[in-house]
C-alpha cells in the first residue's frame, strides 16, 4: 500500500529479551506494526547496538543476562535522552517495573502480554514524538515570526529594567510589570522566567482582558466535565499547565472583581479548585502580572481589590514608554528588521538618516509594537537598498505632518484610516484598551487583533 502523505512515520525500535521465541515473534510482528526493529538476545548486545545506532524507542526485558533492563535504559538515555523506553516484566517484579519508570521509562508491560497491547503502547510513543516535534516546529515558527524573545535596549531606562530582571529573576517573588501597551511587558515577563530556576519549565501567558468574564475561571483553573453548559469534557486550567513554571497574567487590571477574590485565594494558598469540583489541587507556579493601568487609582475607585494589589506588587518593574527612550530606536529597528527580512533576498536592509530621524520624532502611542508594524510595512515596500522615510506607512507620516502638509499626501487606505482611528482612541484614553475599544464600538478582542494584524495583509489586499 502506498504511504499516506500524512501517515505517521514508523519508529526505529530496539527489542532486547533473552527468550528466543519472543525474539522471533518481534522480528516478525514489530515490522507488521509499521516499525523497524533491531532484535538483541541480551543487555550487552543491546548496549552495543545503542552505541552504534539511534533508536526512537527501546522495548527491553528487565531480567537479562549481562546488563539488566534498567541498565540498558540508562545507557539508552545517556546516548539519546529523547529515546523512549518500555520495559517487559514478569508479574512478580512489578516493583522493579516501577523502579524502571522512576529511571525514565515511558511505561511497562507485564508478561505475558498481547501484541495489541504492544501495538497500542508503540502508538502512544509515536503520538508523543509527533506532538514533541510539532511543539518544536511551532517554537521555531514563532521565533521566525517574532524573533527570539530578546529584550533590546541600552538606554538608561532599559538598563534599569535589565538590572531589575537579573535581581528578581532567580527569586520566587511575584512580579508586577507596569508599562504602556506595546512596551514589551510580555518580553520582560519571559526574561524573568528565563532568569529563574524554572526556565526549563513552561511559561504560560494569558491576557485577562481578552477573555469573557464567564470563561476566565475555567481557563485559569480548569473545569470538570459537565461543570456548565458546553463543558463537554474535562479541561486542565492554565495554572496546572504552568506547573513548575511561570504563569503570566497580562492586563491584570481587567480581571473582574469576582475573579480577583479567587486569584487572591490561589496566591495565598497555592491551591486551585477546578470549576465544578470540590477538591483542591496544589500548584507550584510563579506568578508574574502586568498592567498598563494605575492599580492604586483603581483601588481608590473600588475597581481593584487592595489586598490583591499588595499581594502582586511585591516587586515592581516599570517599563519606560518608547518616547522616553528614543535612543533605543536604531537598535530596536535593526532587531525588528532582522525579524522581517525576507529570507533569501540577500541584501542588507538599513535605515537612511531621514527614516531614522522620522522614527525618532514620532510619539509612538503603540510603543515597540507600533515600531514593529512600521518596520514590517517598510520591509514590504522596500525591495532593495536602505529604508527611507518614503517606505514608512502613510498614517505614520501623516501624524508627523501639519494640516497643510497632510493635504498634499495621496488618498489614505481604509486600513490607514482604521489605524489612525485606533491610535487616536488609544491616545485619548492613555493606552486604556477596553475604553478605546468601547469608544470605537468594537470588542476588545477585535482591537487586539487589529493591533497585532500584520501589515502584510494590508499590502497583499
Ligand atoms: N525591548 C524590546 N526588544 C525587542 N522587542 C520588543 C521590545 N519591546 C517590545 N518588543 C516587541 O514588541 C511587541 C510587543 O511587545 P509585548 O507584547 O511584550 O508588549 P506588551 O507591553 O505586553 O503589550 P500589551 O500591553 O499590549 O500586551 C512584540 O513583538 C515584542 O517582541
Amino acid at each position: 500500500m502506498p504511504t499516506q502523505p500524512n501517515a505517521p512515520q514508523g519508529l526505529s525500535m530496539l527489542f532486547a529479551d533473552d527468550e528466543r521465541s519472543l525474539q522471533e515473534l518481534m522480528k516478525l510482528e514489530i515490522p507488521r506494526m509499521g516499525h523497524r526493529v533491531t532484535v538483541c538476545p541480551d543487555g550487552l548486545t543491546a548496549a552495543a547496538a545503542l552505541e552504534k545506532d539511534n533508536f526512537d524507542c527501546i522495548l527491553v526485558d528487565l531480567d537479562m543476562p549481562g546488563l539488566n533492563g534498567i541498565q540498558v535504559i540508562a545507557k539508552a538515555k545517556e546516548m539519546s535522552p529523547s529515546t523512549e523506553a518500555i520495559v517487559l516484566t514478569g508479574k512478580s517484579s512489578t516493583d522493579t517495573a516501577i523502579a524502571a519508570l522512576r529511571h525514565g521509562a515511558f511505561d511497562y508491560l507485564t508478561k505475558p502480554c498481547k501484541l495489541v497491547e504492544i501495538e497500542a503502547l508503540l502508538k502512544r510513543v509515536q503520538d508523543k514524538r509527533e506532538l514533541t516535534n510539532k511543539y518544536y516546529a511551532l517554537v521555531h515558527r514563532l521565533e521566525s515570526i517574532e524573533g527570539a524573545p530578546r529584550l533590546i535596549g541600552e538606554s538608561t531606562g532599559m538598563g534599569q529594567v535589565q538590572k531589575m530582571i537579573s535581581r528578581v529573576g532567580p527569586t520566587d517573588s511575584t512580579v508586577l510589570i507596569l508599562g504602556e501597551t506595546g512596551t514589551g511587558k510580555e518580553l520582560v515577563a519571559r526574561a524573568v522566567h528565563e532568569n529563574s530556576t524554572r526556565a526549563g519549565k513552561p511559561f504560560v501567558a494569558i491576557n485577562c482582558g481578552a477573555l469573557p468574564e464567564n470563561l476566565i475561571e475555567s481557563e485559569l483553573f480548569g473545569h470538570a466535565k459537565g461543570a456548565f453548559t458546553g463543558a463537554d469534557d474535562h479541561r486542565t486550567g492554565l495554572f496546572e499547565v504552568a506547573s513548575g513554571g511561570t504563569i503570566f497574567l497580562d492586563e491584570i487590571g481587567e480581571l473582574p472583581k469576582s475573579m480577583q477574590a479567587k486569584l487572591l485565594r490561589v496566591l495565598e494558598s497555592r491551591e486551585i479548585r477546578r470549576v465544578g469540583e470540590n477538591k483542591t489541587v496544589m500548584v507550584d507556579v510563579r506568578v508574574v502580572c502586568a498592567t498598563h493601568r494605575n492599580l492604586e487609582d483603581m483601588v481608590a475607585e473600588d475597581e481593584f481589590r487592595e489586598d490583591l494589589m499588595y499581594r502582586i506588587n511585591t516587586f515592581e518593574i516599570h517599563l519606560p514608554p518608547l518616547r522616553e527612550r528614543l535612543d533605543d530606536i536604531p537598535q530596536l529597528a535593526a532587531h525588528l528588521l532582522a525579524r522581517f527580512r525576507p529570507q533569501g533576498k540577500g541584501f542588507d536592509h538599513q535605515l537612511t538618516d531621514d527614516a531614522l530621524s522620522a522614527l525618532k520624532s514620532h510619539v509612538w502611542p503603540g510603543n515597540v509594537r507600533e515600531l514593529a508594524n512600521v518596520i514590517e510595512h517598510a520591509t514590504i515596500l522596500c525591495d532593495s537598498g536602505p529604508i527611507s522615510s518614503e517606505h514608512l506607512p502613510q498614517h505614520f507620516n501623516r501624524r508627523q505632518l501639519t494640516g497643510g502638509a497632510k493635504a498634499q499626501l495621496g488618498p489614505m487606505t481604509l486600513r490607514d484610516l482604521e489605524m489612525e482611528a485606533i491610535h487616536q482612541a488609544l491616545d485619548r484614553h492613555s493606552g486604556n484598551k477596553p475604553k478605546a475599544a468601547e469608544e470605537l464600538g468594537i470588542s476588545l478582542k477585535t482591537l487586539y487583533n487589529k493591533l497585532n494584524q500584520s501589515t502584510t495583509l494590508e499590502k497583499s489586499a
